[in-house]
């Protein structure tokens, strides 16, 4: 296999450190033609789909792809904004302020983000961050709580260009934060301004994204951090077990996934009296195709119907200052040790001497 040719690194060059901030991906337009194309790359993805591929090729290429862009358009249609695709808006505008947030606190990194699926996608990132003198990058995904689906499968992405380069760059990885406690506290505070603007409904449903219900028998701990992370929300909000439920949304597919699924549970509240509930979504950090749709449109309607009389949906922490902070916290940790610190004439200048003392030729 071909490996990169690069220009020589000169020794005594300013290291520079980077970050990219990691999300799942989204359709370009909310087109059918565009809805197959992300769809085919995505759920080829050996970690998103876990069936041999002799199995899978024909069913994913006979009967989903020909059936679902379709039908998916419709739904991203319906929440697709000026700017475009929710989870792309949010994405890239939380990259800008992590930017500005690393900046402020003296941390000069250069800051990107990059898609699992689509576009900018991992490499190209890679790429360009080589491209102007990263030698370090901190890989840090969109995921608090760790799968096989979404965490593992963006290391696979990002090793897969690590072996096509000669010069790899240092790599660290943020594998999950669902315990962090800016990010409990970001999600706590947002859920208290929601009762203080609206009051508090009679439970709070934490609804997460689904996976199959295997992977937790086969060790993928994703189940285990979705409860934890709901566990200690509970907590922080002072809430009595009686008072949340825990629920998994975005079933795909016709296996047992995990459970309690969230719109059944929503129509069973609606069915035990329950009148009034709170939605949020702690496993994704901005708002997509699948809070804004699958939950503030069709779970609402369906808890409704059910004889529930309030929904509200609390809106993903999106670009919230706490939860900035938060993301700026866990990045600034998983930097340590890293030089960060603007390279200077002077600082260039020292390290050139280091590497000429050391019997480095320049
Ligand atoms: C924790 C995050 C996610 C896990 C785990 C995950 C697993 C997973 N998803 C699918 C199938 C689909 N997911 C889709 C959208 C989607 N999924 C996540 C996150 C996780 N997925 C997000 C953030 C989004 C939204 C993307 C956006 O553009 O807004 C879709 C596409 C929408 C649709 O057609 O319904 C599919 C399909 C599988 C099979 C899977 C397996 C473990
Ligand atoms: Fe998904
Ligand atoms: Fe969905």
């Amino acid at each position: 296999m071909p490996f990169a040719t690069e220009p020589p690194l000169r020794h005594g060059r300013a290291e520079r450190t980077a970050v990219i901030w990691c999300n799942l991906g989204t359709p370009e337009e909310p087109t059918p033609a565009a809805l197959r194309r992300y769809l085919a790359e995505f759920l080829a993805d050996p970690r998103v789909v876990e069936i041999p591929r002799l199995l899978w090729w024909p069913i994913l290429h006979g009967v989903i792809l020909r059936v679902r862009p379709a039908k998916s358009a419709a739904k991203y249609a319906s929440v697709w904004t000026p700017e475009g695709s929710p989870l792309k808006v949010w994405t890239e505008k939380q990259a800008k302020r992590l930017l500005g947030h690393l900046g402020e606190r003296g941390h000069a990194v250069l800051v990107r983000h990059a898609m699992r699926y689509g576009h900018p996608s991992i490499a190209s990132v890679l790429d360009e961050l080589k491209a102007q003198g990263a030698t370090r990058v901190l890989v840090l995904s969109a995921y608090p709580q760790y799968s096989g689906a979404t965490t593992a499968s963006l290391i696979d992405a990002v090793n897969a260009w690590s072996a096509r380069q000669r010069a790899v760059p240092e790599l660290r990885f943020v594998n999950r934060y669902h315990d962090d406690p800016g990010y409990i506290e970001a999600l706590a505070r947002s859920v208290r301004q929601h009762w203080q603007a609206h009051g508090q409904a009679e439970r709070l449903v934490m609804s997460f994204h689904g996976v199959p219900e295997r992977t937790l028998h086969l060790g993928d701990p994703y189940h285990c951090e979705c409860h934890k992370t709901a566990r200690l929300l509970a907590q922080a909000l002072g809430l009595a077990p009686e008072r949340f439920a825990v629920t998994f949304q975005s079933r795909f597919g016709k296996a047992k996934w995990l459970q309690p699924y969230t719109e059944p549970t929503l129509v069973e509240l609606a069915g035990q009296g329950v009148k009034s509930v709170d939605l949020i979504c702690p496993g994704f950090v901005a708002d997509c195709i699948e809070t804004l749709e699958e939950i503030d449109m069709e779970a609402r309607a369906a808890f409704l119907q059910a004889g529930g009389e309030r929904f509200a949906y609390i809106p993903c922490l999106n670009d919230r200052p706490e939860w900035i902070q938060a993301l700026g916290d866990i990045a600034a940790r998983h930097l340590q040790g890293w030089p960060t610190a603007p390279a200077d004439e002077a600082e260039r200048a020292a390290s050139r001497e280091r590497a000429l003392a050391l019997g480095a030729k320049d």
